[in-house]
Order: C-alpha cells, then sequence, then structure tokens
C-alpha cells in the first residue's frame, strides 16, 4: 500500500442513496473493531466509515448508521461508532438552540478577511507552504479530496490555532470550503472546541508524540519536516470565554398549510424526502434546488459543487419515483429564482420542505419567505420528530446529552 494518505483515485465519497448504502454495509464487519482502530490514521481510512458527505446531506439517516451495525454486533460492541454519530446530532441540536454562533462565527471570519497580513499568513498555511511538512500535507489532502480524517482534523486545527497563532475563524472558512461533509455546527463547534471556547478550560494541542502513535510511520517519515514545532506546544488561550446562552428555545412557525398547488422543495440539507414526515405528501411537482447563491458565497471548491450537484440528482431521482411527479433540478441558478419562478406561476399555492437548520440555506429564508409571500405563496417547513426531540437535550454538554438520549429510550 502506498505511504501516502492521499488515497488513489478510485477511493470516493457515496454521492448517492445506494452507494452510501452499499458503503454502510461494508463498514459493518468493521464496526466491531471501529472503538479500539479509529484513531489511527491510516492510507484509505479504512479504519472509519467514510460516511460523513452522505450523513451530513442526509442521503442515510442518522439512525440507520446507527442501527445498522446492531444487525450483527451487541450494542455495547459498537457503541463508540453510535456514540460518534450522536456526537453530529448533539452539535447540531446545540447550534440550533443558540443561531447567534453562527453568525457571530460569520461576521468575525468577515473581519479576519479583510486583515491581510493575517489573510496572507493563512494563506500560506492553506497552500502547503508552512513550516511543518505533514500539516501541508493533510491540506494538500483536504483540497484533493474533500476529506480528512478526524485525528487529522484535529491535530490541523491545533496546529492552525496555537502553533501558527491564526485566527480560528479562517481554519473553519478553509475546512468548510473544502470539506464534502463541511457542516455548520460539527464543523464551527469543533473549531471553537479545539480553540478552548466550546469547553471552558479546554483547549486541544497537537504533540509529537500523539501523531507518532497514532498516523502511520511511513507517512510521518516523509513529512517530517518541522515536526520539532510540536514537540512541547503552549495553548493560545482565548481571551474571554462566555456560556452561549440558548436563544432559539422553539423553531420558528410555518407558514400555515393551504389548499392551492404543492411543490416539493428537495434541498442539500435533507436529501431523503421519501423517508419522514414528508413521505405521504402529494406534490404536484418537485424541485430540486440548489444553493447556488450559498455556495458562492462560501466559496465552496468545484469538487465539492460536483458533489452536491450529483447527490441532489440522486435525491431528485428518487423522490419523482416515490412521488410520482416530475422533479426539476435546478443547481445552476439562485435558489430563489428556481422557487419564486414556480411560485409566480402558481399563485396560493404552497411550497413544503424539510426544515433547513442553522447555516447557509437557512440564512436564505427570510429573504425567500417574503419573495414568496409577495407571489401569495406560503412556505411550509416541517421537522423530522426525531430531531425535534432531541434538541431540547442538548442544553448541556455532550455526556449529559447523552446519558438524556438514553434515558429517553429506556
Ligand atoms: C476541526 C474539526 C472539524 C470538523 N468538521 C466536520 C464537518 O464539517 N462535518 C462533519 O460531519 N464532521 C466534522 N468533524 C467531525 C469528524 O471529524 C467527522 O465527522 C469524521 O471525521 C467524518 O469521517 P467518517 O465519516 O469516516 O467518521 P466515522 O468515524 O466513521 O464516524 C461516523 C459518523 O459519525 C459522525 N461523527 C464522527 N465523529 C464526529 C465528531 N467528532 N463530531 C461530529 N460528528 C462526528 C459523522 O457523521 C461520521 O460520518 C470535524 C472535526 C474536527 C476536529
Amino acid at each position: 500500500m502506498t505511504a501516502e494518505l492521499i488515497p488513489p483515485p478510485d477511493l470516493t465519497f457515496a454521492d448517492t442513496r445506494r452507494s452510501s448504502l452499499k458503503q454502510l454495509e461494508a463498514f459493518i464487519p468493521r464496526a466491531s473493531k471501529y472503538g479500539r482502530d479509529r484513531n489511527h490514521v491510516v492510507p484509505g481510512h479504512t479504519n472509519v466509515s467514510r460516511l460523513s458527505p452522505a450523513i451530513r446531506h442526509r442521503l442515510l439517516l442518522e439512525s440507520e448508521c446507527a442501527e445498522a451495525p446492531r444487525t450483527r454486533y451487541a450494542a455495547s460492541t459498537v457503541e463508540k461508532f453510535t456514540q460518534e454519530i450522536y456526537w453530529r446530532r448533539y452539535w447540531k441540536a446545540w447550534l440550533s438552540l443558540r443561531p447567534q454562533v453562527w453568525t457571530s462565527y460569520l461576521e468575525e471570519l468577515e473581519h479576519w478577511r479583510t486583515d491581510h497580513e493575517t489573510l496572507e499568513r493563512a494563506n500560506a498555511c492553506e497552500e502547503g507552504r508552512s513550516r511543518i511538512a505533514i500539516m501541508n500535507h493533510f491540506a494538500n489532502e483536504l483540497i484533493k479530496t474533500g476529506y480528512l480524517h478526524n485525528h487529522a482534523r484535529m491535530w490541523f486545527a491545533g496546529w492552525w490555532i496555537h502553533i501558527e497563532r491564526l485566527p480560528w475563524q479562517l481554519g473553519a472558512d478553509f475546512f468548510f470550503r473544502h470539506l464534502l461533509d463541511g457542516d455548520p455546527a460539527s464543523n464551527t463547534l469543533s473549531w471553537r472546541w479545539v480553540a478552548g471556547l466550546q469547553t471552558p478550560g479546554k483547549t486541544y494541542l497537537p504533540r509529537r508524540s500523539n501523531l507518532e502513535k497514532y498516523l502511520t510511520p511511513e507517512v510521518l517519515e516523509k513529512h517530517a519536516e518541522g515536526l520539532e514545532l510540536l514537540e512541547k506546544p503552549t495553548p493560545q488561550q482565548p481571551e474571554a470565554v462566555t456560556k452561549p446562552a440558548v436563544t432559539r428555545p422553539s423553531l420558528e412557525d410555518s407558514d400555515a398549510p393551504s389548499d392551492g398547488p404543492i411543490a416539493l422543495w428537495l434541498h442539500e440539507e435533507d436529501l431523503l424526502t421519501e423517508q419522514g414526515p414528508l413521505s405521504s405528501l402529494k406534490p404536484h411537482h418537485i424541485i430540486a434546488a440548489g444553493n447556488r447563491a450559498g455556495w458562492k458565497e462560501h466559496r465552496f471548491a468545484p469538487g465539492k459543487i460536483e458533489w452536491l450537484e450529483r447527490a441532489i440528482q440522486d435525491g431528485a431521482r428518487r423522490s419523482e419515483e416515490h412521488f410520482e411527479t416530475s422533479a426539476e433540478v435546478d443547481t445552476r441558478r439562485p435558489l430563489a429564482e428556481s422557487l419564486t419562478q414556480w411560485a409566480n406561476d402558481h399563485r396560493g399555492g404552497q411550497i413544503v420542505a424539510l426544515r433547513p437548520e442553522v447555516g447557509p440555506l437557512h440564512d436564505q429564508l427570510p429573504d425567500l419567505r417574503t419573495k414568496l409571500r409577495e407571489l401569495d405563496v406560503s412556505l411550509r417547513l416541517v421537522d423530522r420528530p426525531e430531531d425535534l426531540d432531541l434538541r431540547p437535550l442538548a442544553t448541556g454538554g455532550f455526556f449529559n446529552f447523552w446519558k438524556k438520549f438514553q434515558a429517553s429510550r429506556d
């Protein structure tokens, strides 16, 4: 096997439901060793599922992924894997209760983007021109594949913040632009956690000894330059850590359903409309629209946009089959244009969708709602019951969330 982490070109990330299910099936025999092996970073990333893009965009449901290994193993054998999936649900629920953390991140990012000296140093790190060869390797891997192993994400973020002393917001943005699984909650909050903002008094430092323990030796040997800088790292303590308050205890009301024609809006936040609360809807039309304006605003990498387009195509094809009506795929125009075009032709109707959580698509909702109302079309957003159930559990830390979740199942 090659000693590079950058996978061979045939190692791709599932972009359809069918291929995601196949990948999940293939992962099941390895789930029992996940607790032991998951922190080891090896070429091809065979210790982990690599399902994050599919889970992030809901080609697969979190519940399906958590349940699949249990067809073969006892719950205790695969608990670590289940827990990791619930880390994702925890971050999402946590941010949903505190959307101001996302808005502040975007404002702070805007500020750093105007600081030329800092931006130049950040660019050098993104482009693999830093003092530490293995971090250059990770930057390169991220850009080439749209993926990094969790441990590599932690090392990279820790190095960026505590060694290079760069603002975490620029690092989070670098990840968000390239990661196929780039998620407003998991990404922003993990960077905050590494910076010491999420759990007061706790930062994450990348240490040479830890890399030597968990990274395939041949890879490290090949990229050893600058490792001495990771021998005795000292944390960059955040200035002031305040606990963000819950500002959105309940979700905004949707427009009331009307009697007119219905369009189902399929979007990248949840590509599984045929399963869940919308499955019995009788739409007259399906609009599978990409958030082109958001992709542009957040400067998504071309490979990531291509992945999203393929996943949306797949969602549209499945919805068309399930709802027995035509789906129009529109990933080229801004979202508002695709939806208002239908609204203009169907005044008095309604557009129904699964509710997008905090992030770029959610940011567009107020403007979209206004435009649709002007055309006398209502926008009805529907929640998955399991998302609503988990939301109120994320008021404290993860293990508190996990305990409450376990208790709710007993
Ligand atoms: C700085 C940083 C940024 C991150 N950004 C993202 C992001 O944008 N999107 C994202 O999905 N994950 C993010 N993660 C979490 C984690 O690194 C990835 O979910 C994981 O590496 C994906 O690979 P996998 O599918 O092989 O995971 P596996 O180990 O196979 O885990 C299975 C699933 O559980 C979930 N999961 C696993 N670990 C975590 C975790 N620590 N936090 C949240 N969910 C987890 C994912 O959905 C993952 O697909 C980030 C972590 C760090 C440290």
